[in-house]
């Protein structure tokens, strides 16, 4: 029998985590060690589990070297943008000595190690952005990114970058929502919410970042990827969809813009990626917008039965 790749993936207790073990676990060509921050939250998931704070550094030197996997897809981060602002040595810790942890405990096998980053890397001046934008963070989220990005150019180790946007979804046990479900919930329970119409983005349904982190570990693919949604949209069109899809009341969406409607972390004005090097080396195609809430209006019905 064909030996099979061993992965480790991190961030498996969060929203993209839990996309890629549905991809990985029990696939034909692979062996899947998930791990996260204490104990698994996976539910009854058969899947392998290691816990690894992976700011402990002798933790993830430790379980490296018993795992030596032949491909790390690096999806842990402290994504709370806010929090990441107003609590930056927490920050830095998670989002960038967490990756220098990994890539120094690589050295002596090698992996192919993919790492997960974001649009917020980029200023936010220009509507839509290829993979080979200059980047300049408006946040200091996206400045550990950007960091945690250029340890991982520099490691010596065969590397991917797949960078995403807004990403939406729904798992179990999340410790943040996103815009999709906010919106949702927010309409349902008949709340007022005000919406950014000078925002761009091209929001990203998380099993299709989950496949585009599959596709490159499949192919061995290396350098930078933006693995995002196709379709271009300000926060409040995302929100008139949702309301739409929904069948919600749209006039408790109040339009505003971020001269008005600010939060503790500034957010880059326009992120949209350009996908076409994605589709044409790895045959990525992600759903449209209004698809991709089709599929989260389904899991929403799964989950309640
Ligand atoms: N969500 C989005 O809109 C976007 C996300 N991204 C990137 O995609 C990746 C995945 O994001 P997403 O799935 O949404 O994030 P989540 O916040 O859902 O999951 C992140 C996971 O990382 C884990 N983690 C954080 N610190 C540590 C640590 N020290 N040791 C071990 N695990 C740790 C968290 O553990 P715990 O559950 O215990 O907190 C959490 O489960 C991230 O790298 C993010 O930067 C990029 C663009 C957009
Ligand atoms: C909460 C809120 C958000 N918004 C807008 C602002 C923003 O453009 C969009 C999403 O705002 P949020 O604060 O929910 O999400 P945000 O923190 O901007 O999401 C980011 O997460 C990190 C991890 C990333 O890497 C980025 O790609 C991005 O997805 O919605 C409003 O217009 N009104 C609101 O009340």
């Amino acid at each position: 029998m064909k030996n099979k790749k061993r992965i480790f993936l991190t961030g498996a207790n969060g929203l993209l985590g839990q996309k890629l073990i549905d991809l990985l676990d029990n696939h034909q060509d692979y062996e899947l060690i998930a791990s996260g921050r204490g104990a698994s939250r996976l539910g009854d998931r058969a899947v392998r589990y290691v816990s690894c704070d992976l700011e402990d550094k002798e933790t993830v030197t430790k379980t490296l070297e018993e795992i030596r996997p032949d491909i790390i897809i690096h999806g842990a981060a402290m994504t709370h943008v806010d929090i990441c602002e107003q609590n930056q040595e927490a920050c830095y810790s998670a989002n960038v000595l967490a990756t220098k942890y990994l890539l120094d405990a690589s050295q002596s096998f090698s992996p192919h190690f993919i790492f997960v980053s974001t649009d917020f890397i980029f200023s936010g001046e220009k509507e839509l952005l290829t993979e080979e934008e200059e980047a300049a963070p408006v946040n200091y989220y996206g400045q550990t990114k950007l960091e945690a990005e250029e340890l991982v150019k520099k490691s010596g180790l065969k590397w991917a970058i797949a960078r995403t946007v807004l990403v939406f979804g729904i798992s179990p046990g999340l410790s943040r929502s996103n815009i999709v479900l906010w919106v949702k919930e927010s309409l349902e329970q008949g709340k007022t919410i005000q919406v950014v119409n000078d925002q761009f983005r091209t929001p990203t349904l998380a099993e299709d970042l989950a496949m585009g982190c599959f596709l490159i570990a499949q192919k061995g693919a290396e350098g930078v990827f933006n693995i995002s949604g196709s379709d271009l949209l300000t926060p409040y069109q995302m929100a008139l969809e949702v309301a739409d899809y929904f069948d919600l009341d749209q006039s408790l969406i109040q339009e505003t813009d971020s001269t008005k409607f600010t939060q503790p972390a500034k957010r880059p004005l326009k992120t949209g990626f350009i996908i076409k090097k994605a589709q044409k080396e790895l045959g990525y195609e992600p759903k449209t917008f209004r698809a991709a809430i089709g599929i989260l209006a389904k899991q929403i019905i799964l989950a309640r039965s």
